[in-house]
């Protein structure tokens, strides 16, 4: 098998997230997912959503797919970095992505949805590509989309090809040589505790020199910025005008007309470079001069994340041979 799924963002003036069109069960239901590297979970707004949870998004309604399956005795509870959360039954039943099928996927039905899942009407779910290991399922864990499709891949991978502000794609099954330049830079996967884990070999600000330090963090779909140690973020904002690490906003701000060195970031001995668009997020609310970073501080999190602002910066391959492997590849 080989499959090929757009990631859209979902909101057109900032890349919050991207969604993929799936579809689940028979005859096909057809919802628009979030893709994540760092969780893994498949969860979806259900029938059994509360009506008052639901805001526009798609539903699952497994009562209306002849192949769907109660996994009967089992749930599934998470609660994200952000604070966000969900919590459900689970069935079984047909699901596809690319035209890559899974004939019978664990689907986590929500019961519950926490309030920014209800307010985010572009988004019926999450499909999480973590490691397994990291499935909420209980009393037994399920297995992610890429591990049930994997043996019948034609190769172990999937592959992210991020774009700004426009539709990129994911690709399961093989690599698009077309998508990218020069050669991919692979370097190892720490598995443990189920993140996609690798080290950065450094990072620089602007044109200024490039600084040869280890950087350990998670290549996160799933996440729209980037958190890094404060000491790399403070060197990076020493250079924007203006900027601030504001209490209120929950992160670094600058005037949106300030000048913005790009950010560069290394994996093994290849570069990548963020540039300045990329690294002003958003305007804090619509319409204020005030500019919310794409690069913020991890201090608060505990662990460094690579997400979308790196990402749509790179052809970015999940290798997931044994040991997985991840590979970085200039566009
Ligand atoms: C936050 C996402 C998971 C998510 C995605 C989308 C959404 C909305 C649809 C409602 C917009 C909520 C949640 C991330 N996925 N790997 C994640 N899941 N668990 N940890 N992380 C990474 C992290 C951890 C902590 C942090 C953070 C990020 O941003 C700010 O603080």
């Amino acid at each position: 098998d080989t499959g090929s799924a757009a990631a859209t963002p979902i909101d057109p003036r900032f890349d919050i997230a991207y969604v993929t069109p799936v579809t689940i069960g028979t005859p096909p239901q057809t919802l628009q997912l979030d893709l994540d590297t760092g969780s893994s979970d498949l969860w979806v707004f259900s029938s059994h959503t509360p009506a008052s949870q639901v805001r526009g998004q798609r539903i699952y309604a497994p009562d209306k797919s002849t192949t769907s399956k109660l996994l009967n005795g089992h749930t599934w509870s998470i609660t994200y970095g952000d604070g966000s959360g969900s919590r459900g039954n689970v069935y079984t039943d047909k699901f596809t992505i690319g035209g890559v099928t899974v004939k019978s996927q664990a689907i986590e039905t929500a019961q519950q949805v926490s309030s920014s899942f209800t307010t985010e009407d572009a988004i019926d779910g999450l499909v999480g590509l973590g490691f397994s290991t990291l499935n909420t399922v209980s009393p037994n864990g399920q297995l992610t989309f890429f591990d049930n499709a994997k043996p019948n891949l034609d190769s172990p991978v999937f592959t992210a090809d991020l774009k700004y502000m426009k539709p990129g794609t994911y690709d399961f099954g093989f690599i698009d040589k077309t998508k990218y330049t020069g050669e991919i830079t692979y370097v190892p996967v720490e598995t443990d505790p189920g993140y996609w884990t690798f080290t950065s070999s450094g990072y620089g600000v602007g044109s200024g020199t490039f600084s040869s330090s280890p950087i350990t963090g998670i290549a996160d779909t799933g996440t729209s910025l980037v958190y890094l140690p404060t000491a790399i973020v403070t060197a990076y904002y020493r250079q924007v005008q203006g900027a601030t690490n504001s209490r209120s906003y929950g992160g670094y701000v600058f005037p949106c007309n300030s000048t913005l060195p790009a950010f560069v970031f290394g994996v093994g001995e290849a570069k990548f470079t963020i540039p300045p668009s990329y690294m002003s997020y958003a305007a804090v609310t619509d319409g204020s001069p005030t500019c919310f970073g794409g690069l913020q501080s991890s201090s608060g999190i505990g662990v460094n994340i690579w997400g979308d602002v790196a990402l749509k910066a790179a052809f970015v391959v999940f290798n997931g041979e044994e040991p997985p492997t991840i590979g970085w590849a200039n566009k």
